[in-house]
């Protein structure tokens, strides 16, 4: 075993998904280093999201391997994956709008490798709340708050889980140039405290400040990998973003 093999922290091998005749992630391979923050990108379509939910558990992958800290995970369950280390945003907020904001981070809790209950869980959530900006808000219901603070809620109550890999589903999308700039400093200063992340993005300025390598998808398939400036000018890339919306033809190709 190499010195690389020794520190993946994520190790996706061959994973495939299919919906029916469509291959929606066509054995997927990649590696993810501890403290990395990598883009997996992609025009719409390309199985950016279904390679997220069959790291997360959310979906079983139908092939291939997935190995978290060198432990298989393909097999495992949701929150069982959850509990190993594994956290996520979604691409459409998912709040739970009636409860206060610091219930939400507490209802995070739940799944983490050792729960907090009472004093200890609320004040957990508060020093939450204040890693991303909302300490102000920790009795407000979640619903009543703006779109940006539901995304950074999400993310309050994704770390609350102790995440080692974090998995944002296009987190920035959706802000404007203020909110994306407070966007893009909160996940740096995320990483700067230790934290691998995967992310789905399709804005181009977030990626280029805050990825130092990609994975870009089409088709269901790895076209690139590498250097974030390196891979958006690989011709290949640049050609699957311009060609648009998805074809039928890996349906024709892979059914
Ligand atoms: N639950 C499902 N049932 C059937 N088909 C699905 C399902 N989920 C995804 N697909 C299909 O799989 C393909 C990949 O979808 P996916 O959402 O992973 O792409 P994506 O790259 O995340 O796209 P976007 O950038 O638009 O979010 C698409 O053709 C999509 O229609």
């Amino acid at each position: 075993m190499t010195a690389a093999h020794t520190c993946t922290l994520l190790s996706v091998r061959s994973a495939t998904r299919r919906f029916g005749g469509l291959v929606a992630v066509n054995q997927l391979s990649f590696d993810l280093y501890p403290g990395e923050v990598v883009g997996l990108l992609g025009p719409n379509g390309s199985g950016k999201t279904t390679a997220m939910n069959l790291i997360s558990g959310a979906l079983p992958a139908h092939g291939g391997q997935i190995l978290f800290n060198g432990q298989p995970i393909h097999a495992l369950k949701s929150h069982q994956i959850a509990r190993l280390g594994i956290a996520r945003t979604f691409q459409l907020v998912r709040v739970l709008g009636p409860l206060s904001c610091q219930d939400n981070v507490i209802a995070g809790m739940a799944f983490k490798p050792r729960p907090l209950f009472g004093k200890a869980a609320a004040a957990h959530a508060q020093e939450l709340l204040q890693r991303v900006g909302l300490e102000r808000h920790a009795a407000l219901p979640a619903g009543e708050l703006t779109y940006i603070d539901q995304k950074r809620l999400e993310l309050a109550r994704a770390l609350a889980l102790e995440p080692r890999l974090l998995l944002l589903d296009e987190w920035l999308a959706g802000l404007n140039p203020t909110e994306l700039q407070q966007g893009i400093a909160l996940i740096r200063q995320l990483q700067g405290s230790g934290l691998t992340i995967l992310m789905v993005e399709h804005v181009m300025d977030a990626v280029h400040a805050l990825c130092s390598r990609c994975v870009v998808m089409h088709a269901g398939t790895r076209i690139a990998e590498g250097a974030t400036a390196q891979v958006l000018r690989d011709p290949e890339v640049v050609r699957a973003y311009l060609g648009g919306e998805e074809d039928d033809s890996r349906e024709a190709a892979h059914a």
